[in-house]
């Protein structure tokens, strides 16, 4: 045999036992799945269900996971319809219940609000994503550490607390519109992107509150604003109920190294800015100057690290958890309220009579002179037809359309059926807030519905009027924050701008928020790039406006002017400060 024909034949050889081991172990594969499927057909690998609520179809294995990876929340209305509106349903190992409308929400949310008062644990966002264990409160199971994080907050965000603060809504609300006049009076542009604004204005807002942090997103700090905002988009993903299919088929856990890769880049991203901030607080409280520590003596973490004597419990908390705070405090409304004012905003440009209206409503509160309504708008809150629009806007884009999962930690006795503690439920707060029964017209934009005939808040609208906060226990802690954020906001673009269509007809919003959503597997509704028209009502205000902000921001500039520290003037206590703090970090962060 010639030495060419000898190799052909060693190849040949080896390749046929190369296909034979492969033949081999797809075959035990196939065999195996095959055992799986009957295993699990004959119920003795599929989680038990709950006796006396209707279970929606189901593949074996998977369960329901194929039907609900995008837009769960229409394959619940879809099922509700058929099975009831409380229905249970399989992902993978688990089991979830899901409730479908305004009475079955408020029943099991509110009237079973302390059975149905933690949250699972998911494998992509409390092991990946958290691996120092580090998460926001609302994601928190229930424990003694969030109950710590939870009063905490709950304090900081309350009403008194935000009222004291008002003053930041006013200067921030001022320093998002102030750089659409000028770049309106000097360039004649009228069409603008609201989103990254709001975006802005939310982030800007809780870095003060949060640091004592001033950011501007229109220079320097730009560039960390669009970080921030595209790490947190982007944990939004990882947060997504029914699309990570690896936290219900714990399997798939070794068959998606990559999404591991990914996240773990998240969390470094995300651990870089939260570090820098809280340095750039605990520098300013230890400094001699008391311009410096005056700049961030109300925030936060002032308040934690004791320079403020404000708030209760704020001693107990230890590193962890005062982390597990600030990131709450800087990722829970960047996206919602952020995603919620463009939209509302978007309305409008389609809806000419409600600006009509909100400015004449305005000007009932508030007098002729617009500039008033402008300066006390933050502080008072006094105009009920705004509230209305805020209200309707909240309930008709519903911007967490299946709120954050629930479990429950007692029995819950719900309509003759026991629902065991340890359960995880699924508010689809899209159909609550959809609900016929409630809702009429449901699907249009009537702020109206809210109101009595002489625009006033129906007494009925002053509690839970729409679950976009949740409900409950655990409903949102920074719901009132938010609703003021978009409040001021709204009535000082309603005062300064016509809001139109833009020129570009490819650029208008579409007003409903499934068609507008550009990723219907995430977690949150988040509107796909549109522009509105933004016209100055008038220029004498604008003029006027300006004249005041240019002053008020000399005197701002004056009372934070940033001036760093020497560290050869800092007094022993203070670099041990640093030396213990800074140890700390170290050990959680792991910088590379
Ligand atoms: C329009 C803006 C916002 C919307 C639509 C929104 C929505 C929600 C929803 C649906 C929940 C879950 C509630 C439940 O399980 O019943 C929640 C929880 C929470 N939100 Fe918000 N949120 C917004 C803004 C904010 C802001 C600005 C903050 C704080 C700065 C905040 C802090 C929290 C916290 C701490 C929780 C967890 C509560 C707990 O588990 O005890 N939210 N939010």
């Amino acid at each position: 045999m010639s030495f060419h024909s000898q190799v052909m034949t060693n190849f040949v050889v080896v390749h046929e036992s190369i296909d034979k081991t492969i033949l081999s172990i797809v075959g035990l594969l196939l065999v195996s799945l095959m055992f799986w499927i009957a295993l699990d057909l004959l119920g003795i690998t599929s989680p038990a269900h709950i006796k006396g609520l209707p279970l929606v179809p189901s593949y074996p294995i998977l369960g329901s996971l194929p039907l609900v990876k995008r837009n769960s929340f229409l394959k619940y209305c879809e099922w509700a319809s058929k099975y009831g509106e409380v229905f249970q349903m399989r992902l993978g190992t688990k089991i979830v219940i899901v409730a479908n409308s305004f009475q079955s929400i408020q029943e099991l949310w509110v009237k079973n609000g302390r059975a149905n008062n933690s949250r699972p644990q998911s494998y992509s966002f409390h092991e990946l994503l958290s691996q120092s264990k580090v998460y926001t409160v609302g994601t928190t199971p229930f424990s003694e550490t969030y109950l710590r994080k939870k009063k905490f907050l709950s304090y900081s965000l309350n009403k008194k607390s935000i009222d004291q603060r008002s003053d930041v809504i006013d200067i921030e609300t001022s320093n998002t519109i102030f750089p659409l006049f000028e770049q309106s009076l000097e360039t004649g542009t009228n069409d603008f992107e609201v989103l990254r604004i709001s975006q802005y204005f939310t982030l800007r807002t809780a870095l003060i509150f949060t640091y004592g942090y001033f950011m501007d997103t229109r220079l320097e700090g730009r560039k960390l604003a669009d970080e921030i905002i595209d790490v947190e988009n982007a944990i939004t993903g990882v947060r997504a109920h029914t699309s990570n299919w690896q936290d219900y088929l714990p399997i798939l856990r070794w068959l998606s190294p990559r999404r591991s890769k990914e996240v773990s880049e998240l969390r470094e991203r995300r651990s870089r800015y939260l570090q820098k901030f809280y340095e750039y607080t605990r520098q300013k409280l230890v400094d001699v100057s008391i311009h410096e520590r005056a700049a961030v003596q109300d925030c936060l973490v002032a308040r934690v690290l004791g320079s403020n004597k404000g708030g209760p419990a704020s001693n107990n908390l230890d590193l962890d958890e005062i982390t597990s705070v600030c990131l709450t405090m800087l990722s829970a409304g960047l996206d919602n309220t952020g995603f919620n004012f463009a939209y509302c905003i978007g309305q409008l440009s389609h809806d000419k009579n409600i600006q009509i209206t909100g400015l004449q409503q305005i000007k009932k509160c508030y007098g002729d002179n617009l500039q008033m309504a402008w300066n006390n708008c933050a502080y008072d809150m006094k105009c009920d037809y705004i509230k209305a629009i805020v209200k309707e806007t909240l309930r008709q884009y519903t911007v967490l359309p299946v709120s954050l999962p629930r479990e429950t930690t007692k029995d819950i006795s719900y309509r003759g059926t026991i629902i065991p503690a340890g359960t995880t439920m699924f508010m689809n707060s899209w159909a609550g807030n959809h609900d016929p029964k409630v809702f009429k017209r449901t699907h249009e934009f009537i702020p109206e519905r809210f109101l009595n005939e002489d625009l006033q808040l129906l007494e009925s609208c002053e509690g839970l009027t729409h679950f976009s906060f949740g409900a409950g226990t655990r409903m949102c802690t920074g719901s009132y924050l938010a609703f003021r954020e978009m409040y001021t906001l709204l009535c000082k673009f309603i005062i300064a701008f016509e809001i139109t269509l833009p020129e570009d007809p490819e650029m208008v919003m579409e007003r409903d928020p499934v068609k507008l959503n550009r990723s219907p597997e995430a977690i949150a509704f988040e509107p796909r790039p549109f522009k509105v028209g933004l016209r100055i009502r008038d220029q004498n205000l604008v003029l006027k406006l300006l004249d005041q902000y240019t002053s008020e921001k000399r005197f701002l500039n004056r009372r934070f002017t940033v001036a760093q520290k020497f560290e050869s003037e800092k007094t022993p206590e203070q670099k041990a400060l640093d030396t213990r703090i800074q140890k700390k970090w170290d050990a959680y962060l792991h910088f590379s």
